[in-house]
C-alpha cells in the first residue's frame, strides 16, 4: 500500500457503528494502564492480536478479560473513552457510536448507573474541547449474563435514553456468542424497543445459530452485528437473508476482527462481498480496533483493495452509513453536509 492511498483512507471522512470500548483501546493507552498497575504482571502480547496473528474467537474472550482487568476504576474508564474517542476523530471519524457492558460493581468500584454516567462524561469532555467528532453511546448487554440482568440494563438505557441529552441512543447485545441463550432475553429487548431503544444486536457471528437468528430478526433489529452465517452459502439459509432484506436492516460488518477471530478463513471470503453485491446496506467497522490492531481508515482500505473498489464506491459506502446511524434527523442532515463540504479536500 503506498502512503497515498493510506492518507486518501485517512482523510476520507467516516461514520463507525460498531466499536466496543474495552476493545478499542490502543497500544498507548494500554501502556498507560500497565504502568499504573505493574501488580498485574500483564504483558502487551496479552491485549492485542497482531499483524499475522490468529486465536480462536474464545481466545478473544480471554483478551477481553485481561483489559477488563486493566481498566476497572472511573479514572481508567474516563481515560480509556476519552482516549479512544480521540483516535477515532484522528482518524477522520465524524460519527461515533461507542458501545459497553456496564460491569457489576464488585469488578469496578461502580454501579451500572455509574459506569454509563463515566462514559457520557468522557464524551462531553471530548465534546467541550471541540473536537471534530459527534459521539453517541450504546448501552451494552453481555449475553452471558441472563434475562436479569438484561432487564435491568433496559430499564438503566430508558432512564438515559430520556436524561442523557440525546447521548445515549440504543442498545447492544455482544458477548460470546457460544454461550447463554438469546430467548431468554427477548422480553427485555422487546422491552428496550418499544421504548425508543433502537436495537444493534450481534447475529450469526458463528455457525449453526439458525433459530436465535431467526428469533431475533423477528423483533426486528435495528442493526446487525456481523451476520456472518446468514446467506446460505454458508450454511445460513434463504429465509434469514429475506428477511434481512425485507425490512432493509443494514449489517456492521469488521473484515480483520472476523479474519483474525477466524470466523471468516481470509479477506476475500468475507460476507462483505455477497451483500455489497445485493445492494445491501453495509458499514465498515472496526469492532475492537485495539485488540485486532486496526483502524476504520484501515478496514476501508483493505475492502477496497480486496475487492477491487474504487475511491468513489467507498466514498459512497462511507456516506451511506450516515443513514444507518441512530442519530436523530437533523444530525444526519448536518452530517450529509458536512460530507459535501468535504468532498473538495478529499477529491482535490
Ligand atoms: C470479536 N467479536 C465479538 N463478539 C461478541 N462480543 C464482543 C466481540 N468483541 C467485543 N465484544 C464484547 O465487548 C466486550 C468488551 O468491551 P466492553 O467491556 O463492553 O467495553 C467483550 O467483553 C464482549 O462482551
Ligand atoms: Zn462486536
Amino acid at each position: 500500500m503506498n502512503n497515498d492511498t493510506e492518507e486518501f483512507y485517512r482523510r476520507l471522512p467516516k461514520v463507525e457503528l460498531h466499536a466496543h470500548l474495552n476493545g478499542s483501546v490502543s497500544w498507548e493507552t494500554i501502556e498507560k494502564l500497565i504502568k499504573k498497575k505493574p501488580h498485574l504482571n500483564i504483558e502487551h502480547s496479552m491485549t492485542a492480536i497482531g499483524r499475522g496473528q490468529r486465536r480462536t474467537l474464545d481466545e478473544c474472550f480471554q483478551v477481553f478479560k485481561v483489559i477488563h482487568q486493566l481498566v476497572d476504576t472511573e479514572e481508567d474508564i474516563l481515560m480509556v473513552a476519552t482516549d479512544v474517542i480521540k483516535e477515532f476523530a484522528a482518524d477522520s471519524v465524524k460519527y461515533l457510536e461507542l458501545r459497553s457492558t456496564p460491569r457489576e460493581e464488585k469488578n469496578t468500584g461502580l454501579t451500572k448507573r455509574k459506569y454509563i454516567e463515566t462514559i457520557i462524561r468522557a464524551i462531553q469532555m471530548c465534546k467541550n474541547e471541540g473536537l471534530d467528532i459527534d459521539v453517541r453511546f450504546l448501552v451494552a448487554i453481555d449475553r452471558r449474563n441472563g434475562p436479569e440482568v438484561a432487564m435491568e440494563t433496559v430499564k438503566l438505557a430508558e432512564e438515559f435514553l430520556l436524561s442523557s441529552d440525546g447521548l445515549v441512543v440504543g442498545l447492544d447485545v455482544s458477548g460470546d456468542p457460544t454461550v447463554g441463550s438469546v430467548k431468554t432475553l427477548l422480553p427485555a429487548l422487546e422491552r428496550a424497543k418499544n421504548s425508543g431503544l433502537k436495537l444493534s444486536l450481534h447475529l450469526s457471528e458463528v455457525p449453526s445459530q439458525l433459530e436465535e437468528s431467526d428469533l431475533l430478526l423477528n423483533l426486528p433489529p435495528d442493526r446487525i452485528g456481523h451476520g456472518t452465517f446468514l446467506h446460505p452459502e454458508v450454511g445460513g439459509s434463504q429465509g434469514l437473508v429475506d428477511k434481512v432484506l425485507k425490512h432493509n436492516i443494514p449489517l456492521e460488518l469488521c473484515l480483520t476482527s472476523n479474519v483474525k477471530g477466524q470466523t471468516v478463513p481470509c479477506y476475500s471470503k468475507h460476507h462483505f462481498k455477497y451483500w455489497y453485491q445485493l445492494g445491501h446496506p453495509t458499514v465498515i467497522c472496526t469492532d475492537d480496533k485495539g485488540v485486532f490492531c486496526t483502524e476504520l481508515s484501515q478496514e476501508y482500505q483493505l475492502a477496497a483493495s480486496t475487492f477491487g473498489l474504487s475511491r468513489e464506491a467507498m466514498w459512497k459506502l462511507s456516506q451511506q452509513a450516515i443513514d444507518c446511524t441512530f442519530a436523530p434527523e437533523v444530525v444526519k442532515e448536518q452530517l450529509r453536509q458536512k460530507w459535501t463540504d468535504l468532498q473538495p479536500q478529499v477529491f482535490p
